[in-house]
């Protein structure tokens, strides 16, 4: 079966620094996959680049073997949910309507309002939250509420942008396991970049290492200990490394 997402030798430049450079990549129905790579190495680039939202030099991106375009990509992002960095939650708008956003246009109010609260349940957040607006939540909390919208429309594909950034190693922790227990309830497909190695134990059934514009180093997420990729280990240990090694490209 061709894969749900496939990155065929993407290439781009912005200016004279090349950030991807002839990508391959494959995100398999139902698999979680998570993209590592050290700051500036072009996760988030690659991120838009699937999304549609930044345009490649050369290359494409296909859905089941399809170019991601026109009625295949209003298809995926139909079928799609993304926690944003930071949550990414609208401030003027009560936590329910920040979760329901995407199905207030298509069902009704009380409905919509009704699916957020059981949405945000799942998350680990009561129904006392719906009526809150975001700057009174603790940043925990808003990753739960993002969290809540992302799944709220009952995606077949979910991205997650950094899921760990700013909380506290515990909270870090009850985020990473709430979204492995989502996607494991769910059997819905994800694609994760994060530099947090225990976003990666916890979600991933694969892991890419991005570095100098390509897949450096791939493969299933219990292999990962035992590769030889010295980048990849001095990854994992979190060990420096001499600036020779620039993570960025060009
Ligand atoms: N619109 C843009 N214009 C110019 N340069 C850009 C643009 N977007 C990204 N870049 C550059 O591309 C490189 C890769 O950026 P990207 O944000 O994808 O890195 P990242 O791996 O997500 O980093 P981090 O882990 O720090 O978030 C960086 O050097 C960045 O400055």
């Amino acid at each position: 079966m061709s894969a749900l997402i496939s990155v065929r030798g993407a290439r781009k430049s912005f200016g004279s620094k090349q950030v991807l450079a002839g990508l391959d990549l494959d995100l398999a129905e139902g698999e979680s996959l998570v993209v590592i790579g050290g700051s500036g190495s072009g996760k988030s680039v690659l991120l838009r680049a699937i999304l549609g939202l930044e345009t490649l030099d050369s290359g494409q991106v296909l859905c089941r073997a399809k170019p991601m375009q026109g009625r295949v990509r209003d298809d995926f992002m139909d079928s799609f949910g993304m926690l944003f960095q930071n949550a990414a939650l609208f401030d003027s708008l009560p936590i329910w309507r920040n979760v329901a956003f995407r199905l207030l246009g298509r069902m009704p109010a009380a409905k919509a309002r009704a699916l957020a609260i059981e949405k945000l349940d799942r998350v680990g957040l009561g129904p006392e939250v719906a009526d809150l607006f975001p700057a009174e939540l603790s940043g925990g909390m808003r990753k739960r509420a993002g969290l809540a919208r992302a799944i709220a429309a009952s995606p077949k594909v979910i991205f997650f942008d950094e899921p760990t950034t700013g909380l506290d190693p515990i909270r870090a922790a009850t985020i990473n396991e709430l979204i492995r227990s989502i996607l494991d309830e769910s059997g819905v497909s994800a694609i994760t970049i994060t530099h947090d190695m225990t976003s990666v134990r916890t979600i991933a059934d694969r892991v890419a290492l991005l570095d100098h514009g390509q897949i450096r180093w791939q493969g299933p997420v219990a292999r990962m200990d035992d590769a030889k990729d010295d980048y990849l280990r001095d990854f994992i240990a979190g060990r420096a490394r001499p600036m020779a090694r620039n993570t960025e490209p060009g």
